[in-house]
């Protein structure tokens, strides 16, 4: 039997050197290595490499707006780093546009038919987020399946945002708006100060308790709010690109490990306790019920914990936005308080102890409008990556190579005047009878919850949210704004925030002003 392993005969380095004797008639010349033919031999390579840095970049963006020249490696790295509105203008005012970071290159698409075929085009496209999602949200999430397997996840989830589950949340939602709305009225800071982040804290608090009620201590729950923040901050469209210790990226990933912890025992505390037969008053049991009643699968702890991480990681930066702005627009704009105002009187008819319900939202046409503009005028996502799976013909004239990270983005068709007249002012009365928009339908220009397969699953939430917490706010508080030189300035991190951060001062409404 042959062996497996056959060693070189002996023979091989006497005969090579024969018959390189006989082929350089014995006088072989090897190079020299001194260190400037080394030096030259460097810099042809990197400018090799350069040169076809450059090439590759025309070669993909071909006509599109965009650089001639990419900086060498990191391109346009720095301007993404310290993202503005004007500098998001600048690439909205085509409708295709190109940039590259790290030698990602980017497509950008501002009109509405663009955004609506990338996000319809689940054959060819899919989301992408941030790079640093996968990292920090575990790569088994359900929000980075696609297709077939996506559609039947998200289905069973369904089930979490249907009228009787939302009647729930309410409950919890008006119970977090009293408590905070108490502690900044009991603020006895002299002057204005930033809300910003107390509506962020706001925001989490009724997420955490809406999603898992009790079975999340105080001193969890606060846990979870202090760390989230290293999770937004990670957020950025291009991360260095290693999860290094001290990056955003690792500690955001560290922030999740403390998130999950907290959201697994309470999947698990939640399934027990509706085993033992407990009402349902939070999202958790809600879900634990239809699984209880085999209206769904069952759920591992982890993986819901997981579907609560990517629902607070949707939603956490979004609603901050929009409820900060809310509360700045409505001090800015007195008349749509007043009107808010008269509307809430009207519907709870003096009760303001209750609880907001759906039945008195669906009465509230005026305060929803507001809600609407409030996503109009300053919609939270104005843009949502997706990845082009294969090359991708946007246009007769321009096909997105494969690979390419391709941008719908939502401010042009949400400020679009041929659909939202004067779209640089807040007018509520739009969506009211007799207003450009009172069909109040989404048209195909509305986008603030994307479109296709992975529109936002929670927009039903986010309208009773925004409603729920502006109308009660408007019946119990006051709130004057102090403006300053940036209050109109847009400041970008993740979403979209009034650069001064917000300054508010609340004070109590008296009884006879109900
Ligand atoms: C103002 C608040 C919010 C805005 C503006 C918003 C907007 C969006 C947008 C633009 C998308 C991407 C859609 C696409 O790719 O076409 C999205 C996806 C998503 N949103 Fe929201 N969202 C908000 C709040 C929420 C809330 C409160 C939740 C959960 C309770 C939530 C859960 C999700 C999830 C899970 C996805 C991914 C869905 C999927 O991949 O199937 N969002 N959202």
């Amino acid at each position: 039997m042959p062996s497996q392993y056959v060693s070189a005969p002996a023979s091989t380095p006497s005969a090579l050197g024969d018959a390189i004797e006989r082929l350089t008639g014995g006088k072989l010349e090897l190079p020299q290595f001194t260190p400037t033919t080394v030096a030259t031999s460097l810099v042809a390579v990197v400018v090799t490499l350069l040169i076809a840095e450059q090439a590759l970049w025309r070669s993909r963006k071909r006509h599109l707006p965009g650089k001639n020249f990419q900086i060498p490696v990191i391109g346009q790295f720095a301007e993404s780093l310290n993202p503005t509105m004007e500098a998001y203008k600048r690439s909205w005012a085509t409708p295709l546009a190109s940039v590259s970071v790290f030698n990602i290159f980017i497509v950008i698409a501002s009109t509405t038919d663009y955004a609506r075929k990338i996000l319809n085009s689940s054959s060819a496209t899919e989301p992408c987020l941030v790079r640093s999602a996968k990292q920090i949200l575990l790569p088994e999430n359900w929000v980075f399946l696609n297709g077939k397997v996506h559609n039947e996840y998200r289905k069973g989830l369904n089930v979490l945002f249907t009228p009787k589950a939302l009647e729930i949340y309410l409950r919890v939602q008006d119970q977090i708006y009293r408590k905070f709305f108490n502690s900044w009225l009991a603020d006895s800071t002299p002057g204005f100060q930033p809300y910003q982040m107390k509506f962020r804290d706001l925001n989490m608090m009724t997420s955490l308790r809406v999603f898992c009620g009790s079975y999340i201590s105080e001193t969890g729950a606060q846990e979870i709010s202090d760390k989230y923040w290293l999770i937004t901050q990670a957020l950025e469209l291009v991360n260095f690109p290693f999860a290094f210790p001290g990056t955003k990226v690792w500690n955001a990933c560290k922030a999740r490990e403390v998130a999950v912890k907290h959201l697994s025992k309470a999947a698990a505390d939640s399934k027990a306790a509706m085993k033992a037969g407990k009402e349902a008053d939070c999202l958790l049991d809600a879900w634990v019920e239809q699984i209880i009643a085999g209206k769904v699968r069952e759920y591992s702890d982890k993986e819901m914990a997981l579907v609560l991480l990517s629902f607070i990681f949707a939603s956490q930066d979004a609603m901050s936005s929009s409820i900060t702005f809310a509360f700045q627009l409505l001090a800015d704009h007195p008349a749509v308080l007043a009107k808010i105002r008269e509307e809430q009187s009207r519907v709870r008819a003096g009760d303001l102890d209750s609880p907001m319900s759906l039945a008195w939202l669906e009465q509230m046409p005026y305060t929803n409008a507001v809600t609407k503009e409030v996503l109009r005028y300053r919609p939270p996502v104005i843009m949502v990556p997706y990845l082009a799976k294969k090359d991708f013909p946007i246009n007769d004239e321009y096909t997105v190579p494969k690979g390419t990270m391709i941008i719908p983005s939502f401010w042009n068709s949400l400020h679009d005047p041929e659909v939202y007249p004067d779209p640089e002012d807040f007018i509520p009365e739009r969506w009211m009878p007799g207003g450009a928009n009172a069909d109040g339908g989404d048209s195909k220009n509305w986008l603030v919850f994307g479109a296709g397969a992975h529109k936002c699953i929670g927009q039903n939430y986010v309208y009773m949210h925004m409603s729920a917490v502006i109308g009660s706010a408007a019946m119990l508080m006051d709130w004057e704004h102090e403006r300053t030189p940036e209050s109109d300035e847009i400041q970008i991190i993740a979403t979209l925030f009034p650069k001064d951060g917000c300054r508010l001062k609340f004070s109590r409404r008296e009884q006879q002003d109900l």
